[in-house]
Formats: structure tokens, C-alpha cells, sequence
């Protein structure tokens, strides 16, 4: 695996976490410790992958507003159990197409684990094919299709209990270097 970090101008005006230094002893940025703690994942003695960070939409456990999925590795790709709740709510009792087309996201942004590289999400594509209720368990899986140079094919579905399709989902990632990531305003955090 290529070092993600490799090219990184740092960023100057971020503030550097307290506990986190590079090996040459100076203080890292809030970016240059993201970064590594993506390319470092450690999934626990289940499987069980870290967010992408505290405060991620998609799986962050401090985001109030987020769905905190909790995410898995599996031998093909990766694997999430979810509820939605109230605050997903569009119809009565029925999840928003928008959050679930968030968790589709935030699942496939599990699978850079695997790949080893930082990429973003180009183009994303949801089938809906059943109401998604609230309240009710959907098992949610992903897997990398192929890959075409920076191009990543991603591919998951949503199965109810009865292991029937809700929903799925293609999506094309792009490989992007440490710069892109830099457009991120995190300094005002
Ligand atoms: C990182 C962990 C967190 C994960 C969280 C969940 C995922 C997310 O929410 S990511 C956030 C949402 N996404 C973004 O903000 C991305 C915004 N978009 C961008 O920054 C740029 O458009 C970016 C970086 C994707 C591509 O731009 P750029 O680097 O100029 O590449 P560009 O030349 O346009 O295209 C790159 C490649 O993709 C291909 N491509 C572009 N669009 C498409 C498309 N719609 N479908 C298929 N292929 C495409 C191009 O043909 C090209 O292929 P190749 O390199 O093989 O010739």
C-alpha cells in the first residue's frame, strides 16, 4: 500500500492533536492525523472497522445528527446491521431516499480500508426498491466491483429480514491524493 501521505504540504494553520507526533518527532495536523487514521485501520477482534472519524455523518459516534453505523469487514468487502430512526424520517414511518442513499455512501467509503487508497465518491446510483421503515433492522453490505486506474466500481444492497432486497447501490469512486483533502476547512474546528 502506497503511503497517503506521501506529497502532503501539511497544513500549516491546523491545529496539531496533542498525543499525535510524526516519527521525526515534530507535531502532525488535524489532517496529516486523519490521514494516518485511515490508512491504519485496525478493525477490532470482530471485524468491527473504525469510523472515519469521531464526528463522520455516516458513522461517527459524536455526530448527533449522523447515523452512527457501525461497520464490519468481511472476507469480500464490508457489512453493516442499521435502524434508522425518527430523525430519517421522509414519509411517515418511512426512511428519507436521502439518508439512505448516506448510508449506501458512508458504506462504501468503508471499502478504502480495503483498498489501501483515499478516494471520494464521483458518482453514486440507488435503486429504491421497497420502503425502507424506520425502526426495522436492513442488512447492508458492499463490496469493490473493479477497479479502472483512479476509477473504483463499488457495488452494495440493503436486505431486509426475510433477505430480500430494499435497495441498491453502484457508485464510482476517484482515487485522490492528500491535496484534495486539503480543501477541507478544519482549521476553525
Ligand atoms: C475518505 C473517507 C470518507 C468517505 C465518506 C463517504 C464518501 C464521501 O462522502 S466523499 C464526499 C463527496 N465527494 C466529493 O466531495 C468529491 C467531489 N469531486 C471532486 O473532488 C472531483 O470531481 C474528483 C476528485 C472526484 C475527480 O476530479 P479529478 O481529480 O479532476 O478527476 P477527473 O479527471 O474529473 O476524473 C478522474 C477519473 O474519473 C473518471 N470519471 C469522472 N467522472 C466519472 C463518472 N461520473 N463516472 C465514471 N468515471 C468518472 C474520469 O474519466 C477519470 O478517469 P481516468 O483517471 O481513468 O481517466
Amino acid at each position: 500500500m502506497r503511503d497517503p501521505l506521501r506529497g502532503a504540504s501539511g497544513a500549516g494553520e491546523q491545529t496539531a492533536p496533542a498525543n499525535e507526533v510524526r516519527s521525526d518527532g515534530g507535531a502532525m495536523s488535524a489532517l496529516e492525523a486523519w490521514i494516518r487514521s485511515m490508512s491504519r485501520p485496525e478493525p477490532s477482534a470482530e471485524g468491527r472497522l473504525p469510523s472515519h472519524s469521531p464526528t463522520c455523518a455516516g458513522c461517527g459516534t459524536e455526530n448527533p445528527a449522523g447515523l452512527a453505523l457501525k461497520v464490519d469487514a468481511t472476507e469480500v468487502g464490508v457489512r453493516a446491521v442499521h435502524r434508522f430512526d425518527h430523525r430519517q424520517e421522509g414519509a411517515p414511518g418511512i426512511t428519507h431516499g436521502g439518508l439512505v442513499a448516506a448510508a449506501f455512501d458512508d458504506l462504501f467509503g468503508f471499502l478504502l480500508y480495503r483498498v489501501g487508497e483515499l478516494a471520494v465518491t464521483r458518482s453514486l446510483t440507488v435503486e429504491y426498491l421497497r420502503p425502507v421503515l424506520l425502526r426495522t433492522d436492513y442488512e447492508f453490505s458492499a463490496h469493490v466491483r473493479d477497479r479502472s486506474g483512479r476509477r473504483l466500481h463499488v457495488e452494495a444492497a440493503a436486505l431486509d429480514a426475510d433477505g430480500n432486497p430494499v435497495a441498491t447501490a453502484h457508485a464510482t469512486f476517484v482515487v485522490v491524493d492528500v491535496e484534495h483533502f486539503e480543501q477541507g476547512n478544519i482549521a476553525g474546528r
